[in-house]
């Protein structure tokens, strides 16, 4: 993609209960690819509220960095490519970035090696992601957002980081937990899943 885009349900973005999740990686890693295997207006179904940004990948993330994206984020996706060693070096400059940015906040991640479907042009072991992991304190998944069988671990990525926010949230406001939220959520994902798996099209996720 050549810009950054912003995916909301229609009726969330003023509401307080937003999380809000950022994508953030090297170009051409599958930010948009994975984004589009989670489909938002899924949430419409549960008390769930998410509005993911899609930024665009640079090859020079220091002087595209925009700061915008960690003060507006809650919640973000470090994606890399297993078959670019750059692209796992971009998300340990994207963490600092992060980091520096965020110094007096909360705020969570995961991070997300995709593509390993081409395992035989793999560049990161998956050693090394999950040490990346392991330092940053996060979780780790290797994922290919192009495998349409590997579509549950694509989404379960959101609904874990969903479902972090969401405890430190409530928290953080003294509300009790919902302990069924994340069952809701991923009920309701599926039923979307299903749905639409058969009939979904590229293009619906460039409009
Ligand atoms: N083999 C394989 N290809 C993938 C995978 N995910 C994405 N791709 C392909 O990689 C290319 C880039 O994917 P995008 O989702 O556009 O990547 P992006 O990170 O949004 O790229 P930018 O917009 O340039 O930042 C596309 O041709 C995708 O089809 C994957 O898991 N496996």
């Amino acid at each position: 993609m050549n810009g950054t885009r912003l995916l909301k349900p229609q009726h969330t973005s003023e509401t307080k209960d937003v999380c809000r999740v950022v994508v953030l990686g090297y170009q051409g890693v599958g930010k948009t690819e994975s984004i589009y295997r989670y489909s938002s207006d899924k949430s419409d179904e549960d008390d769930v509220r998410m509005d993911i940004l899609d930024t665009a990948g640079h090859a020079d993330t220091q002087s595209c960095w925009n700061e915008g994206y960690a003060l507006w984020g809650d919640c973000f996706v470090l994606v890399y490519s297993i078959t670019e060693e750059i692209s796992f070096k971009e998300v340990q400059n994207l963490r600092h970035l992060l980091e520096a940015a965020k110094r007096q906040n909360v705020y969570f991640c995961v991070l997300v090696g995709n593509k390993n479907d081409l395992v035989y042009d793999r560049q990161v072991t998956t050693s090394q992601g999950q040490e990346l992991a392991d330092d940053i304190g996060c979780k780790f998944y290797e994922v290919s957002a192009c495998e349409w069988n590997q579509l549950p671990q694509v989404v379960d990525i959101f609904i874990d980081l969903h479902a972090t926010w969401r405890r430190s949230k409530q928290a953080r406001d003294g509300r009790p937990r919902k302990s069924s939220s994340s069952t809701k959520f991923r009920q309701a994902i599926q039923k979307v899943i299903s749905g639409k798996s058969s009939n979904v099209k590229k293009n619906d996720s460039h409009q």
